[in-house]
């Protein structure tokens, strides 16, 4: 049996990501942040059959009175669009949903970034309860606040901050994960060591086996200590003034790629977003050392821990390195001056860096 983990995420609007077995049946979990009588429950449908019964089970034999209704839709990344986002906006307003009351989001990062940002327009915000059920969703997009809804010409165009009330992360829901999600989810993981500490990276490597094979308690600890690298960094810089962006390390190019791809990821033709971060943080660690700021080694090293969890880590064939820069123009640590990337100058140690030339980044797309 696996111990519950807290963390905590100060600041203004402050709130626990609970960690633990079980807690998709625990009413008082899942609705200790709602304040009144109504909850729209968001999922997929891939996750809605699997779980959404439970949770609407749960919450209503907790809250006797609460008024609920559902809304479903088509899975994956290529329905994270302002036309679900308004068929989710009135699916409050079917509910007939007040000022106090809450969406819950039942799934991956998809549904949790649609339904935060429904949340956060709703009424001009009502709260949100993150019920993450992908291992991405559990170790990043969760928590934090960011929520948003892609365009055609690029991912999470729309948006807004917008932190949840409360993060439930039941790890046992991630048993139906599918492998490719599961690794997807990883390389975020790896990106928290990649960014912020080398000796993450050291207890991944030796724990790689045990996670692929969704050991509890090392998933356990994969998720909380994610959470809590991410929790530091929101904690000190909701905004994204500054340090924020690290957690972008490997998004730019990853970004890129998903958006020339058509967000064809979860249909098998594209990368998804784990895999397109993934090759994007060996890219950022290539250009590090090919700007001189980095050792090889350390690019080297990231790239074989990645491909121990499976993951790609080379451009999609076929995709066209000057369409990818065109793609990052839109990224949003851009500004008027240029482009900006989360580089590092080791492993463990990434910082934000402008001025970088297009040759530059180009050679490393072409090489
Ligand atoms: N807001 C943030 O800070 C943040 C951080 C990281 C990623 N993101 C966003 O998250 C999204 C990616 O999230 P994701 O990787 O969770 O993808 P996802 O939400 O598309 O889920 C992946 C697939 O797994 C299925 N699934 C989910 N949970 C399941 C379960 N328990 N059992 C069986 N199937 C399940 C889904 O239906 C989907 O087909 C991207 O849009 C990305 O931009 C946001
Ligand atoms: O929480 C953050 O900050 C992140 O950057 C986490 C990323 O993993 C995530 O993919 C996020 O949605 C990217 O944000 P964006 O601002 O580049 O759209
Ligand atoms: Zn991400």
């Amino acid at each position: 049996m696996t111990a519950t983990q807290t963390v905590h995420i100060g600041g203004t609007a402050p709130y626990t990501v609970t960690i633990a077995p079980g807690l998709i049946d625990d009413g008082a979990a899942l609705t200790r942040a709602l304040r009144g009588r109504h909850l729209l429950l968001v999922s997929d449908a891939h996750v809605a059959p699997l779980y959404a019964d439970r949770v609407e089970a749960a919450a209503r034999a907790a809250r006797p009175g609460l008024t609920t209704a559902r809304y479903v839709m088509p899975a994956g990344e290529h329905e994270k669009t302002l036309a679900r986002f308004g068929e989710c906006v009135d699916a409050l307003a079917t509910l007939g949903a007040t000022r106090d009351a809450a969406v819950l989001a039942l799934g991956g990062g998809v549904i949790g970034d649609l339904a935060g940002f429904a949340g956060a327009c709703w009424m001009r915000g009502i709260d949100v309860i993150q019920v993450p059920t992908t291992l991405l969703a559990m170790v990043d997009s969760s928590v934090g606040g960011k929520t948003a809804v892609d365009l055609p010409s690029g991912k999470n165009l729309v948006g807004a901050f917008h932190p949840p009330r409360a993060v439930v992360a039941d790890t046992t829901v991630l048993r139906s994960l599918p492998d490719r999600e599961l690794r997807a989810g990883l390389a975020e993981v790896v990106k928290y060591g990649a960014i912020f500490d080398a000796g993450f990276l050291d207890w991944l490597e030796t724990h790689v086996d045990a996670l692929l094979a969704r050991d509890d308690a090392a998933v356990a600890e994969a998720v909380a200590r994610s959470c809590r690298y991410k929790a530091d960094v929101v904690e000190r810089d909701p905004l994204e003034h500054g340090d924020r962006a690290l957690l972008n390390f490997g998004h730019t190019f990853g970004h890129a790629i998903e958006t020339e791809q058509g967000y064809a990821g979860t249909s098998g033709d594209g990368l998804n977003h784990g895999e397109a971060v993934a090759v994007g943080m060996v890219l950022a660690a290539r250009l590090s050392a090919r700007l001189g700021l980095a050792p090889a080694a350390d690019a080297q090293r990231l790239q074989a821990l990645l491909q121990r969890f499976g993951l790609p880590v080379e451009i999609p064939v076929g995709l066209s390195p000057e369409a990818l820069l065109t793609r990052m123009r839109l990224d949003k640590k851009a500004d008027a001056q240029g482009l900006r990337f989360i580089l590092w100058d080791k492993a463990g140690a990434a910082r934000i860096v402008a001025g970088i030339a297009d040759e530059a980044v180009l050679a490393t797309l072409t090489a």
